[in-house]
């Protein structure tokens, strides 16, 4: 099972063995927990181990290798972030397909040396989502051949980017060109930020750390501003935009190729929500099999919680929603790799369709991912809400995929509009130049769901009837928004008062492709053990979903109210099969205990004696009267006795 979830055997066997050299490295494991530590602390202890990781990487994974340099992170510097995350995340992912080739040879080799480091730029004080109304400026000066940097007013400083605050020398900073009064919109800019021996800022830089988050507190996301600060002519990303020593631009093949880094972060980031959903339901699964409370036959001793088939309606069909977004997250990332080498060789007719893929697919993912870890903190009951469960940090984490990277609801938009546009096709009787992800809405479905009348027909019906929803609906809100502007509603007006369906539409949608890569995947498997346990999760999957959103089935009557019943008999028959599974489908993910970091989660479930031993070492036990005490709380008592 590790092999088809971290894409195979070599892979699953690559992560064993990173993980028992790491057992075997005290040097790189967490000095304390990290929920005692202050935020200061928690940064020197990241920065401690990043360092000697750098230096003794090359003993423990192939550091040209993308995945093992994720699971040596996630083990050892942990999900709350480091001082280097965004220089790989972003940093040096936009060096790499926006830079020209003379630009990498000078950049990139440092880069990946850590001789320097770097983030991404581009949010400000007072715009994140509308990248068209950033403020920072840089103009092309053409006596000197310099772009000037500027922050015209406090809404344009940098604001958020991750580990500009303190620990970044460079960045990629996104600005507004201008080149003799005209402006060219936002491009991406190669800066460097404070001195390469002293670290303090150049002169004409402002910079500092926006304080601590909801979680994530280890990446000190940054401000930003510029007071006219020079860069050369060429630290101007130019790979596919270019401006001349004379001023003359260059323009890119595609208007939004510059936008390439955050695609990247949006195709990447699936599989690290679900693995932040996976470890969440590793620890609460686990500890409901450790946990006993009351009896469900009051003459039997009392049960284990997971016996419970609200705590099993609860967690096991996140279970396989985190397969699902696993194996959704792999196809993904091949697509994007794909586009990406077709995008560097000047082939930009995909952009348009991994652009509206990953929108959807970073919007429903964020969401479900935070709905899962949630219901999986409230199964853990009271210990949930401990920091010894760490659920709350993996929470914190993952819903801020919610945000960065683009809002999910703008994002849900910007697949609605791509749906928009198929559906024009569909209605002028064009289907056939749809793409394959949208080939559907040219299809006719049946009148009806054959769901429950069809045995054996595998997954098929299903599917139909994700694809028949999501049809329906993106030619309702397109309906909806092309009825609007025949009634003379300007485009813009327009859509806002459908975006609520839009939206809907491209929920649908992305529902269906997730659905449908959990079945590619479960068609390809060989081994009969595997294919058997990962088939039940999938029933439990398109049933669970389907009835999450059957009203869109019900209401032109697809679905009847007799097959309702049926997908949610489904649904219990298929907890109960998943029942005896459950602990080892999220074992199979092989998180070692130094990665979930869980006290409830623990691999041996010795859970009780384990959160004694962590309350007994919470700092506030140091003393056994604190000073809060004898200075106020005592004198307090003492007074009112008087
Ligand atoms: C897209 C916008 C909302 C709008 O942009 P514009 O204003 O420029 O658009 P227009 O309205 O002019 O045009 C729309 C038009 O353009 C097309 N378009 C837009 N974007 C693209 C694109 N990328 N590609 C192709 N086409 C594009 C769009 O389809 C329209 O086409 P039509 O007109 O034909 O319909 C834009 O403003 C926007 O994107 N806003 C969001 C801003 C944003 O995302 N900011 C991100 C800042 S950086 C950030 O947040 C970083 C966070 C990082 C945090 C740490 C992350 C850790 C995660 C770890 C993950 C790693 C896991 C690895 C796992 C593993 O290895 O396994
Ligand atoms: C943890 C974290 C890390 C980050 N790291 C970085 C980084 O490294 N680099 C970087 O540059 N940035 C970073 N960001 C910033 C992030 O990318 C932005 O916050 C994000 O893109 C959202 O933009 P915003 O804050 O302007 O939200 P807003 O756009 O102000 O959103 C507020 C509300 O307005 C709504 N809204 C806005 N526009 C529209 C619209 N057109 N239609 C409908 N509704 C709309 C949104 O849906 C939302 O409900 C990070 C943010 C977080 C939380």
């Amino acid at each position: 099972m590790a092999a088809q979830i971290w894409g195979s055997e070599k892979r699953a066997r690559r992560r064993r063995e990173i993980s028992a050299k790491i057992a075997q490295m005290p040097e790189l494991h967490d000095s304390k927990p990290l929920p005692f530590m202050t935020r200061e602390e928690k940064i020197m202890e990241s920065a401690r181990k990043l360092t000697i990781l750098t230096e003794k990487m090359g003993q423990i994974i192939d550091p040209t290798d993308p995945a093992e340099l994720y699971h040596l992170n996630n083990e050892v510097l942990g999900l709350e972030g480091n001082p280097m995350a965004l220089h790989g995340v972003m940093f040096i992912p936009a060096l790499s397909a926006q830079a020209s080739d003379e630009q990498q040879a000078k950049w990139l080799p440092r880069a990946l040396r850590r001789e320097i480091i770097g983030t991404y730029a581009q949010t400000e004080l007072g715009h994140g989502t509308n990248l068209q109304n950033l403020e920072t400026t840089a103009t092309y000066d053409l006596a000197t051949q310099e772009f000037v940097l500027h922050t015209p007013q406090i809404t344009a400083l940098k604001w958020w980017p991750g580990n500009l605050g303190k620990s970044s020398n460079y960045a990629v900073v996104v600005a507004h060109m201008i080149i003799k009064a005209k402006n060219y919109g936002p491009h991406p800019f190669m800066v460097q930020l404070r001195d390469e021996k002293t670290h303090e800022p150049l002169p004409g830089i402002t910079i500092g750390d926006i304080g601590p988050k909801m979680a994530y507190n280890i990446v000190d996301n940054g401000f930003l501003g510029f007071n006219k600060y020079r860069i050369p002519r060429t630290n101007l990303l130019m790979r596919h935009t270019k401006v001349e020593a004379d001023g003359t631009y260059i323009k890119p093949p595609h208007a939004k190729i510059n936008y390439s880094a955050m695609v990247h972060v949006r195709a990447y980031m699936l599989t690290g929500q679900a693995i932040m959903l996976a470890s969440a339901l590793n620890i609460a699964t686990r500890y409901s099999s450790v946990r006993r409370q009351g009896q469900i036959d009051k003459s039997q001793p009392e049960v284990k919680v997971l016996e419970y088939q609200t705590q099993q309606h609860r967690l096991f069909p996140s279970i396989a929603r985190a397969y699902a977004f696993q194996f959704a997250g792999a196809e993904t990332v091949k697509l994007y790799e794909h586009v990406l080498k077709e995008m560097k060789s000047g082939n930009v007719s995909l952009m348009a369709d991994l652009h509206a893929l990953t929108s959807g697919l970073k919007s429903v993912v964020t969401y479900q991912t935070g709905e899962g870890i949630e219901q999986a903190r409230m199964a853990c009951g009271g210990h949930g809400y401990s920091m010894a469960s760490y659920i709350s940090e993996i929470y914190g984490v993952a819903i801020g995929g919610c945000t960065y990277e683009g809002e999910n609801m703008v994002m849900l938009l910007q697949l609605a509009r791509y749906l928009v546009k198929s559906a024009a096709l569909v209605k002028s009787g064009q289907s056939s130049k749809l793409g394959p992800l949208v080939a559907y809405l040219g299809v006719k479905s049946e009148p009806t769901s054959l769901i429950d009348r069809i045995p054996n027909s595998g997954f098929t019906e299903y599917v139909k009837t994700f694809q028949h929803v999501s049809k329906r609906q993106t030619l309702k809100a397109a309906d909806m928004f092309f009825g609007l502007m025949e009634k003379g509603e300007k485009r813009e007006i327009a859509w806002n008062k459908c975006s609520v369906e839009l939206n809907r539409a491209s929920r649908l949608h992305t529902r269906l492709f997730i659905v449908e890569a959990f079945v590619r995947r479960v068609n390809e498997i060989a081994d009969i053990r595997i294919k058997e346990a990962l088939t039940d999760l999938l029933h439990l999957h398109v049933n669970y979903e389907l009835l999450d959103i059957a009203s869109y089935a019900l209401e032109d009557g697809f679905l009847s109210a007799s097959q309702l019943d049926y997908i949610r008999d489904q649904v219990y028959l298929y907890l109960g099969k998943i029942r005896p599974n459950a602990v080892s489908l999220l074992d199979s993910w092989e998180f070692s205990d130094i990665e979930l970091r869980s006290v409830l989660g623990r691999r041996d479930g010795n859970v009780y004696e384990n959160l004694f031993k962590w309350a007994k070492s919470s700092p506030l036990n140091k003393t056994d009267v604190l000073s809060s005490v004898t200075q106020y709380l005592k004198p307090m008592m003492e007074k009112a006795r008087l």
